[in-house]
């Protein structure tokens, strides 16, 4: 991996928007005249989206940021970013929750509150040659509220909001402050040792590990203990004809 130490300055840029139609559309047009990384926040967004295309809402109140940086790595290796960004708000949450807050990251990326979902994550790049020249990280937090269960598909986790489950008020700026440190503390010891103690830390922290799960991925059903993740970051489900690599699938408990 890279082993640039100047890749996560001190004080990484930070931009505060007021309304955008997205962060990760705001980190595109960023893109073409960065320097360093740099966090885009915004209070209000009117077209944010989630992972496969799916709208996400976002009460006001509540927190969106993309993370902009140029990682200069193959895309498999730029994906393990993912688990870098869990851990981050996982400890993020922690540290405003307190540490009797239950949480867990539940694969690959996604931030649950006493079960329920309370943070999703949404990886976007731009791939030059063989290497990723741009990967924008966007971090959506349901800070104050969570959107109705209606806004998530049948069967998926209900939405969860931290101020809904521990009385705990913070602002989005606030917290972007132990999240930024967090990001950039797994960012660099994925980058200098790779990503053999982001996994061990992220498998400490992983929902259901070592229970039944179903993954659903775009055309087939896997139903399965979840055993580890791997060096690429898959999924490994126990299944009835043997161990299963799941690279990219939608998790239901
Ligand atoms: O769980 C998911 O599907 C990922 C949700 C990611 C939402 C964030 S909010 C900030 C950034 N801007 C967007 O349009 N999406 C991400």
């Amino acid at each position: 991996m890279s082993t640039d130490p100047t890749i996560w300055p001190e004080g990484v840029a930070r931009h505060v928007l007021g309304t955008t139609d997205s962060t990760m559309a705001e980190a595109a047009r960023l893109a073409p005249q960065l320097a360093g990384p740099a966090w885009i926040l915004a209070h209000e967004q009117t077209a944010a989206h989630g992972r496969r295309g799916r709208a996400w809402r976002m009460p006001a109140g509540n927190f969106a940021a993309t993370l902009l940086f140029k990682p200069g790595v193959p895309p498999a290796t730029a994906a393990l970013y993912s688990f870098v960004a869990a851990l981050a708000l996982d400890e993020a949450l922690s540290r405003v929750a307190g540490p009797a807050a239950r949480l867990s990251i539940k694969w690959p990326n996604d931030v649950l509150l006493n079960g329920g979902k309370v943070a999703g994550i949404l990886l976007e790049s731009v791939t030059t040659g063989q290497r990723v020249s741009h990967l924008a990280v966007g971090i959506g937090v349901n800070l104050v509220e969570a959107p109705g269960a209606d806004a998530v598909e049948p069967g998926a986790l209900r939405p969860v909001s931290l101020l809904g489950e521990t009385g705990i008020r913070v602002t989005p700026e606030e917290f972007l402050t132990p999240l930024a440190a967090a990001f950039a503390r797994h960012a660099g010891n994925l980058e200098r040792e790779g990503f053999a103690p982001v996994r061990e830390a992220w498998l400490a922290r992983a929902a259901r590990l070592g229970e039944k799960v179903v993954a659903r991925t775009g055309h087939e059903v896997h139903e399965g203990i979840f055993e580890t993740i791997d060096a690429t970051g898959a999924m490994i489900l126990r299944t009835a004809g043997g161990p299963l690599p799941i690279a990219a699938a939608d998790v239901f408990f």
